[in-house]
């Protein structure tokens, strides 16, 4: 129970709710019991009837009440029992909300290093199917544990009176009942967690297939797949058929048990009645009445065990997430204001899980208002310069300034607000191209969105479609095209106006007569801004303030373009390449 502590705050936050549910439980309980009482009342009135005792005329008005009484504290306790559900359920459905907020915005604080060493489905998992584990606990569970005890309590109370050696044999089966209901959870919470990875198998195989349909066309694999498919659907339903078995045993179980307590209330309470132990034979319907009452409540402690204990489990994995310290962290709350000044000092850094040492002691300096374009062979370390400069990591040795103040003393959310990044692969969402677009500038009017799509040259391919900038992208939409993707997540940067743009090889994929173009329209438009350009071509760095070539994570030329031409080295090789391919 430690894990679920952590529900305590929400619990306090709902806590009116919650008494109200419990106080409204409580009286509905109260208000089920009236009916066993007033139904040996009647079989009281009818033996006083038949032993000449009363008149028709009373017998008629006593039968007629304690009618009355039972159907009015049915209508009262179902009116109590909807009130119930409607306080304590909905405090477990206000509680299921927080919690997902408070994962997800746990998820958003944490860096990129978290999302590496977890997979996707681990996170979705927790903030979904975990979070409706413990939802289970905080309604469900504790409207039934209070439900059973006031129930347990005050039908005993009532039994004990009436009978105290009825009470005691009617009682004896309901812990064997509630054992072995229990047991029964506990299994079927076992072969349903089976079911469920199974069934996420076969959404993550269907998905695969359908998003790489055109590579299984293409290869004409249909076959094998299919055959993939159904040896996994085959699986899954093996693992239905098992879990249904075992589910199966519940309601016959409980049966058998309601029944063995009332063949002992009929055949005990009979012989006491015929021994003139009890005084009327309406206390045997009383307690069968009681018995039927009592069944659920107790079938319920075993169940409510189980998802306690589901939910118990749940939570430690929910809590393992939520007590992660995000490693980047924001130090100084104060607004600062970000001038593109940058130096990198001496930084070296390693990537924590592959243990590859990415940069060695890199050094250099970009004044505010400068351009600074990186090469270097793949996988030399350039876009770890720039996943630098946006603090996804922090560096290990040496140091990053900006305005001469080290990265982690800024700031956090100014730097990034600072920052027009537009990575390698361009992500785009599943929404409108505009909405795509102003993601950079939440307030951006329509003109804004246009003129940096016209800034990326990407404004001509858009209103070429049908929707122009309505246009919705990705799986309900279109699919653009490499190039397209690209422009569309620079026109991104272009409209936030940062202060310092950060492009990763995003003109890879368009011709070289639009990366001139579009590089033309960024000279203009970051005009006293920051900007480094991470690229293979000489063509995107040859007018850049200031440009270097890394290898293997260390500078290994420096310069502007004049300059490198005339050393012998990479830029010069690469400039002569290129050159010769464009002739
Ligand atoms: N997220 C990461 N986790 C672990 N190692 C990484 C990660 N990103 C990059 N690396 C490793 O760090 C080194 C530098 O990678 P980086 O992406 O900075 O190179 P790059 O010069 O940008 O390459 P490319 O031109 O192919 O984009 C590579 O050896 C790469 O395998």
């Amino acid at each position: 129970m430690k894990a679920l502590l952590h529900l305590n705050k929400y619990f306090y936050k709902y806590r009116s709710h919650l008494i109200i549910g419990i106080i409204i439980t409580i009286v509905a309980r109260l208000f089920l019991l009236y009916t066993p009482r007033y139904v040996k009342e009647i079989f009281t009135v009818i033996e006083t009837y038949f032993a000449g005792d009363i008149t028709k005329e009373v017998f008629k008005n006593d039968l007629f009440e304690a009618i009355l009484y039972i159907v009015g504290a049915a209508i009262i306790g179902a009116i109590l029992t909807f009130f119930m559900r409607q306080t304590i359920i909905n405090v477990s459905r206000y509680i299921e909300y927080d919690l997902k907020n408070e994962i997800y915005e746990q998820y958003q604080k944490l860096s990129l290093n978290f999302y590496k060493k977890n997979r996707t489905g681990d996170l979705m998992n927790r903030i979904t199917e975990d979070v409706t584990r413990v939802r289970m606990y905080a309604g469900p569970a504790i409207m039934y544990s209070i439900n059973t005890i006031t129930l347990i309590i005050m039908v005993i109370f009532y039994m004990y009176k009436a009978s105290p050696k009825l009470t005691l044999y009617t009682l004896v089966p309901l812990p064997i009942l509630s054992i072995i209901i229990y047991k029964l959870s506990k299994e079927i919470h076992n072969r349903s967690t089976v079911v469920q990875e199974y069934l996420s198998k076969l959404s993550t195989f269907t998905q695969e297939s359908f998003s790489g349909i055109s590579v299984i066309k293409a290869y004409g694999i249909e076959a094998q797949t299919s055959k993939n498919f159904k040896e996994l659907a085959i699986e899954s339903k093996n693992k239905q058929v098992s879990l249904a078995k075992i589910q199966a045993w519940f309601f016959p179980m409980m049966i058998l048990l309601i029944g063995s307590s009332n063949l002992l209330v009929i055949y005990i309470g009979g012989m006491q009645y015929i021994n003139s132990e009890i005084e009327s034979i309406g206390t045997i319907a009383e307690f069968l009445m009681y018995v039927n009452l009592l069944t659920w409540p107790v079938a319920t402690v075993g169940w409510v065990t189980s998802i306690v204990q589901q939910a118990e489990a749940s939570q430690k994995r929910i809590n393992e997430f939520l007590n992660i310290e995000p490693e980047i962290k924001n130090e100084n709350n104060t607004e600062t204001n970000i001038e593109g000044d940058i130096v990198f000092n001496d930084v070296s850094f390693t990537y924590d899980d592959t243990n590859i040492e990415a940069l060695k002691k890199v050094s250099f300096t970009i004044k505010a208002g400068e351009t600074l374009s990186i090469l270097g062979k793949t996988g030399s370390g350039k876009s770890t310069i720039l996943d630098l400069i946006g603090r996804l990591y922090d560096v290990n040795q040496g140091s990053i300034t900006i305005n001469k103040i080290p990265l982690n003393k800024l700031n956090l959310y100014n730097l990034r607000d600072s920052i027009g990044y537009v990575p390698q692969d361009a992500f785009l969402f599943s929404d409108t191209i505009k909405n795509n677009i102003s993601f950079g500038k939440i307030d951006a009017t329509e003109a804004d969105v246009i003129e940096a799509a016209k800034n990326a040259q990407v404004h001509k391919n858009i209103i070429k479609f049908k929707n122009g900038y309505d246009t919705v992208l990705g799986e309900r939409g279109i699919t653009l095209s490499g190039g397209q993707k690209q422009r569309v997540s620079i026109a991104r940067a272009i409209i936030k106006s940062p202060k310092i743009f950060l492009f990763d090889d995003c003109l890879s994929a368009v011709d070289t007569e639009t990366e001139e173009k579009i590089l033309k329209n960024l000279n203009k438009i970051s005009k006293n801004k920051t900007s480094i350009i991470v690229s293979h071509r000489v063509s995107s760095a040859k007018n850049a303030d200031k440009i270097i070539v890394l290898d293997d994570g260390k500078i290994v030329q420096e310069g502007n373009h004049d300059s490198l031409i005339n050393v012998d080295g990479y830029y010069k090789e690469l400039y002569l390449k290129q050159l010769s391919e464009t002739v």
